[in-house]
Formats: structure tokens, C-alpha cells, sequence
């Protein structure tokens, strides 16, 4: 049978397979700018086109299994280099340079290389396979007590987790073999062991020799017990009876840190083979790649794309990576998103050049595999994380005010383009103040934060979700109409009237107004928000809990 890592180790074997029937034909180019250059040496057009040519097999040789080649073009581009600089060729030296380019280049054209056979880098040993996205959360819930169970499992179902219960630990480990979960949530102590839960997680994690998320509930507050938890590598405690949304909100914390890949990594690179030879490695690590090939579109491209990293080479042939980090670093909205050149570029010169640029990074070609996820990796990371604090409202972790209605305005910007349909909602809850008077302002951020997750949940993952102000919420439908939107919201808000809220001093329930707009009825963000927000006054004045069409 075929594993992932066997089909990876297949699509790179066929992305060398078409860099080496592609040789020939850039070792041709090579040669035949070189013999222009010969006829005109003084010409820096030609002069930059045979550096670019020798600066991308360089890059590409390498990174295919031709370290030899990658190494010789190498120092053909560094030899060069000096002249370009100057822009005077020596002529005696030159011609040298260029019989001794020549021979090389026929010699690889007729496979008479050092590395005629390729000895590629073993990308797929270093990669791990990434298990499929599942839409579903499962959880498993090991509890004996029946009461409680029913009270988790429904919350839980209501945000959308699948919960399964088990009633014993010794159960555990069978129902994880058979299907493996994203959490547990797990009592510490039963009748016959006081210690059962514990103790079956942690031989679990031994069994299985990977982690589950794992939370302990007990009616023990103790230190010992809490100690017993920590030692099991239980990732929250709860005492009973148990905060069932603060239980979610543990959870979906956890889930969140777990997924750590699925950064979106945008590639500018002219040499089309390279770049599909990188994002196949990146993809397999579980992230979503775009491939650009012409610099020109690259605005458009990220306004559509949004990318949380840009991999690029420095040598184009219609502009530079450095100026094209200059051009990108000249539009506010972009000046944060992390680049990163990935070029066999040796000279510190210019990588210093690049880093002024604004460039974060360089990597050189050719690079391992594992080397490119983790860098990839731990600054797309960083750029994720400095991105929510900024554009996320801390209460419900939705994107705050500003934030919600720069997205609206380049979400109609791209709809328009694509004449694609669109629809916001503004959403605002039924008596809050109410809610707040009877049940204190604690008990009041908990129902924001329980619709503030409802609504992740519910809703596509294309949808926008974000936090407008106090009790009010947004909602940005792309490539959705409005009679559609508000139908998908109408299950929410039915969803959500169910729910019941907890307070110390009672249960209760809390439903919401809202308003729908259509992108044709406004030309910009501001506008659009204003017809929301009048469709949804309509709804608070002909009763609440409904939904009108603006
Ligand atoms: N707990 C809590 N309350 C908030 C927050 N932001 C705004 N509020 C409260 O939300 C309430 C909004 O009340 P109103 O604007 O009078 O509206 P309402 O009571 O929801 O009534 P209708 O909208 O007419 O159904 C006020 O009491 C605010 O203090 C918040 O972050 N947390």
C-alpha cells in the first residue's frame, strides 16, 4: 500500500524527472547567452541575462540532486560577477570564461558530468505525513457519572465537537485504536481506582507514542490531585461541577496550538520546476502554497492570496526579489507580512542588500527539505501570532473592530473583481444590558464568548467572523448571496436560543437580532455596514430574535 511519505518520495522523483529533461534546454540557454555576450560584451543586458541564467541553475541543480552542476554554475556566476559589478570584461580573461563555460556545458548536455546520476536529497524521510483536516472535532469523554456526560456531550455538540463516551478507562485504548481523537477529556478518579485516569493516559501515551490533548475533571481540588494530572501531562484541570464553557474554551485553545500548519506560504520564482519542487515540500507539511511566477501580479496576488510568509528568488527576469520586497514594503497593509529569499545568492553584499530591502530571512539553495518547513514554519508562526494580537478583540479572540472592516473593504474589493456575490450580517445580542443587570458582567463576557465560538463553528471557514463593538458582531459572507447567508445564519440563531447559559444564580437563554446586507447595495465598507446595521434595527423594532434582509 502506498503512504503518504511513498507518494511525496513519488511526485518530487517526477518533478527531478522533468528538471532533467529540461536540462539540455537550459544548458542550451547558457551557452547561447553566452555566445550573445561574446558578440557584445560591453551589452549589460547581456551581461545580467547569462548571471541570471548561471544564478538559477546554481539554485535549481542543487536542489534537484546535481550538486556537482549547482556548485560549477556557482562559481561561473561568482566569476562573473566582478565584471558585472565594474561592467569591463577582460578580454583574454573572458574568452577563457567562456571556452572553459562552453566545454562545461556541452560536457553536462552530453551527461558527461561529475553528477550524471543525480543523487537527490531524500526529501520524504525527513517529512512526517500530515493527518487530513477532518471538519468534525471528535472528542472522547471517559466519565462514569451519567449526569455529568449528558450535560458536556450536549454543550460540546452544540459547538460542533462529535463527542464519544466511554465509561471506562480500560476502554480507552481500543476506541484510540480504532479511531484516534483530538481530545480527551477524562476523570481522574473512578470508584475501583483512584488513580484510573491518570495512570491509563499515561500508558497510552507510551502505547501510542504520541500525544492526545488531555483534560482531567475531578472533584478533587487538591494539590495532590492536580500533581496527578500534571504527571499524566494533562492539558487542563477542571473541578466539578465542571465550567462547561470554559471546558470548550479550553479545547478549542488546545486544538488551535495543535494545528500549527496551514500557513498560507506564497512562492515568487520565474524557474517554474524549482518552485514546484518547493511547494510540494511545503505542502506535504501541511501548508497552502500559491505559486507565482510573474512578479508583475504579485500585489493582486496577495490582496487574493494572503499570504503569512513570501518565499522568493532575488534573480527575475522582469524585476529583482530586492525590488520586489521594496514594492511590496510600499503598501501599509503588507509591511509585516515576513519575506524570505531562498536563492543561491553567496555574496553577503547582496544579502545585506536584500535585508535592506526588507527581506527577514535568507535561506540558501540548495536546502534540505526539513531545513525549509521548520524555517517556513516558526516565522510564519511568529507572523500568525503577532497578527491576532493585533487584529484580535481579547475577549471573544474574533477579529476586533478595525480589523473586521479593513477585511470587509478588500473582501468587496476581490468580489467585485471576480464578480463574485457577497453578504455581511451584523449581528447584535437581545437584551444584554438585561443579561448583565441580572447575572454580572462576568457571566455577560461568557455569552459573547459562547456566540463568539458558535459562530466560528457554524459558519464555513471562508466565512469572517469578527467582533464590531460591545454586543455586536460581523459577519462577511464571501461568494455567498444574501437570501443564502441568511439562512446558513438562521441556524446559528436557532442554534444558539437552545444553548443554555450558566450563572451561579440561575440558567438561562439568549438569543440575537440581526441584519443582512448584499454587496450591490453599498459601493464601500462603511456604506455596507450602515445597511446591515439598519436591517438589523428593523429586527430589534418588529420583535428580535429574526433576521432581515437589508
Ligand atoms: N458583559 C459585557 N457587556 C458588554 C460588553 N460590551 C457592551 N456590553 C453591554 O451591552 C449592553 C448593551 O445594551 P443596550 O445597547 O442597551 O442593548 P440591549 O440591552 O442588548 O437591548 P437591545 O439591543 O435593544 O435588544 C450594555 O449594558 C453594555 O454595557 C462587554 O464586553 N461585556
Amino acid at each position: 500500500m502506498n503512504t503518504p511519505n511513498d507518494a511525496l518520495h513519488e511526485k518530487l522523483r517526477a518533478l527531478e524527472a522533468i528538471f532533467l529533461q529540461k536540462l539540455p534546454g537550459k544548458c542550451e540557454e547558457i551557452v547561447s547567452a553566452l555566445e550573445n555576450l561574446a558578440s557584445c560584451p560591453d551589452d549589460t543586458g547581456l551581461q545580467h541575462d547569462l548571471h541570471r541564467y548561471l544564478h538559477t541553475m546554481a539554485g535549481s541543480a542543487g536542489t534537484f540532486g546535481f550538486e556537482a552542476l549547482g556548485r560549477q554554475a556557482r562559481v561561473y556566476e561568482s566569476r562573473l560577477k566582478p565584471w558585472l559589478k565594474d561592467g569591463v570584461m577582460p578580454a583574454q580573461e573572458f574568452e577563457q570564461f567562456r571556452q572553459q563555460l562552453r566545454q562545461y556545458m556541452r560536457a553536462v548536455i552530453a551527461g558527461d558530468t561529475p553528477d550524471a546520476v543525480p543523487q537527490p536529497e531524500d526529501a520524504s524521510d525527513m517529512l512526517q505525513p500530515q493527518e487530513p483536516v477532518r471538519e468534525n472535532r471528535l472528542i472522547y469523554l471517559v466519565d462514569q457519572d451519567a449526569e455529568q456526560q449528558q450535560a458536556i456531550s450536549s454543550q460540546l455538540e452544540h459547538f460542533g465537537f462529535e463527542v464519544v463516551w466511554i465509561a471506562h478507562p480500560r476502554e480507552l485504548a481500543r476506541a484510540v485504536g480504532t479511531r484516534r481523537p483530538d481530545a480527551i477529556v477524562i476523570e481522574l478518579s473512578f470508584p475501583d481506582d483512584q488513580h484510573a485516569g491518570a495512570e491509563e493516559i499515561r500508558r497510552l501515551e507510551q502505547l501510542q507514542r504520541f500525544r492526545i490533548p488531555t483534560i482531567f475533571i475531578s472533584a478533587s481540588p487538591t494539590f495532590a490531585s492536580r500533581m496527578l494530572a500534571v504527571r499524566a501531562h494533562g492539558d487542563g484541570y477542571f473541578t466539578k461541577p465542571v465550567d462547561v464553557v470554559g471546558l470548550t474554551d479550553r479545547i478549542e485553545a488546545l486544538l488551535r496550538r495543535e494545528s500549527h500548519t496551514g500557513y498560507r506560504v506564497m512562492i515568487i520564482d520565474d524557474d517554474v520546476v524549482t518552485a514546484r519542487y518547493y511547494s510540494t515540500v511545503l505542502r506535504n507539511a501541511g501548508m497552502e502554497v500559491h505559486l507565482l511566477h510573474d512578479p508583475a501580479q504579485v500585489l493582486a496576488a496577495i490582496s487574493d492570496f494572503r499570504p503569512e510568509l513570501i518565499l522568493m528568488d532575488i534573480y527575475m527576469p522582469v524585476c529583482s526579489g530586492i525590488e520586489l520586497s521594496k514594492l511590496i514594503r510600499q503598501d501599509n497593509s503588507y509591511v509585516d507580512i515576513p519575506i524570505v529569499f531562498l536563492s543561491s545568492e553567496v555574496d553577503p553584499e547582496r544579502q545585506l542588500d536584500a535585508v535592506r530591502a526588507g527581506a527577514d530571512d535568507f535561506i540558501a539553495k540548495p536546502v534540505r527539505a526539513e531545513y525549509l518547513v521548520s524555517s517556513v514554519v516558526s516565522r510564519a508562526e511568529r507572523y500568525r501570532t503577532l497578527r491576532a494580537l493585533i487584529m484580535r478583540d481579547g475577549l471573544t479572540g474574533l477579529l476586533n473592530h478595525s480589523a473586521i472592516k479593513e477585511r470587509l473593504q478588500s473582501e468587496m474589493l476581490q468580489a467585485k473583481r471576480h464578480r463574485s456575490p457577497l453578504a455581511l450580517a451584523m449581528i447584535d445580542l437581545d437584551s444584554f444590558k438585561k443579561i448583565n443587570d441580572s447575572y454580572g458582567h462576568g457571566t455577560g463576557d461568557q455569552v459573547l464568548r459562547t456566540l463568539a465560538r458558535l459562530l466560528q463553528q457554524r459558519l464555513r471557514r471562508t466565512d469572517i467572523v469578527g467582533r464590531y463593538g460591545g454586543e455586536e458582531f460581523a459577519v462577511i459572507f464571501p461568494d455567498t448571496s444574501a437570501v443564502k447567508a441568511r439562512a446558513v445564519l438562521d441556524e446559528v440563531r436557532q442554534a444558539f436560543g437552545r444553548i443554555s447559559q450558566h450563572a451561579e444564580n440561575g440558567s438561562f437563554h439568549v438569543t440575537f437580532s440581526a441584519g443582512i446586507a448584499d454587496l450591490g447595495q453599498a459601493s464601500d465598507a462603511d456604506a455596507l455596514f450602515e445597511v446591515a446595521d439598519a436591517a438589523m434595527y428593523v429586527s430589534k423594532q418588529t420583535g428580535r430574535n429574526r433576521i432581515t434582509l437589508a
